[in-house]
């Protein structure tokens, strides 16, 4: 699904904030990337959402080399990912509905199939009777599952989410997390960029670990299960 071959990243003017950085992620699977703020972990998101193109090395996406995706086709390219954001970036002057319904309008979907697909999402994240309220008059935690319902109703069978919980208590981070494993469970991949080792620690997924732009770490599922875990 994901391939890096010794990825290295420099934004204008700056020095490497990625370095001979190289991992895969299969289909199917769910992936954390961890590490110190900085470290660059939005990076590595940015370079697969094709907001920024790799300085040296490959980036292979759904088996692309991104660095032959054209400008023109980035926006088709991005169909198939669904970003998941820290913040949300939702619209507070619209509906739930509206804010969920935002990308298939984009896309041209008509009327009765934008109203199908919305409620899809929202039942998925257990906000179907939210439709007609405004972001604002909801929880963190809820704000959050809308901005994940924005991101699955083209139904991307790939999933970029950056500190998704950052803004949430545990219990909403949880509930959020628990979401993104359920998409997971019906074969969606799944990326996640995360400080929040205290959350993620107990979950059966993989996990990289980068430090100053390097891949310092990449935790197996066998130790993950066995509990032996590095940075507790
Ligand atoms: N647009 C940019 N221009 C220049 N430097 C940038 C840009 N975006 C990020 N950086 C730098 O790249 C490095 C890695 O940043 P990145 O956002 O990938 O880290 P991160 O691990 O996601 O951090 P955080 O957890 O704080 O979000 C940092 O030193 C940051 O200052």
């Amino acid at each position: 699904m994901i391939q890096f071959h010794d990825v290295s990243h420099r934004y204008e003017g700056g020095h490497d904030v990625l370095s001979h950085v190289s991992f895969s992620v299969k289909q199917g699977e769910m992936v954390f990337l961890t590490g110190a703020s900085g470290a660059g972990k939005s990076t590595i998101l940015r370079l697969v959402a094709l907001i920024a193109r790799a300085t040296r090395g490959q980036v292979h996406v759904h088996g692309q080399t991104l660095a032959s995706v054209k400008p023109r086709h980035i926006p088709a390219y991005r169909q198939r990912l669904g970003l998941v954001f820290q913040d949300f970036n939702l619209l507070n002057d619209r509906t739930v509905f509206d804010n969920v319904a935002l990308p298939l309008i984009i896309r041209g979907h008509s009327h009765r199939d934008v109203g199908r697909q919305v409620r899809a999402a929202l039942d998925q994240v257990d906000l179907l009777n939210k439709e007609k309220v405004y972001p604002l008059t909801l929880s963190g935690g809820e704000q959050q599952r809308v901005g994940i319902a924005r991101a699955v109703v083209t139904k991307p069978d790939l999933i970029l989410a950056d500190e998704p919980t950052g803004n949430l208590d545990p219990e909403m981070a949880h509930e959020v997390m628990r979401i993104f494993e359920r998409f997971n469970q019906v074969g969606v991949s799944v990326l996640v960029a995360t400080h929040a080792i205290d959350l993620i620690k107990a979950m059966p997924h993989r996990m990289i670990h980068l430090e100053h732009g390097r891949i310092s770490m990449k935790v197996p599922l066998s130790v993950r299960h066995a509990g032996d875990f590095p940075y507790a």
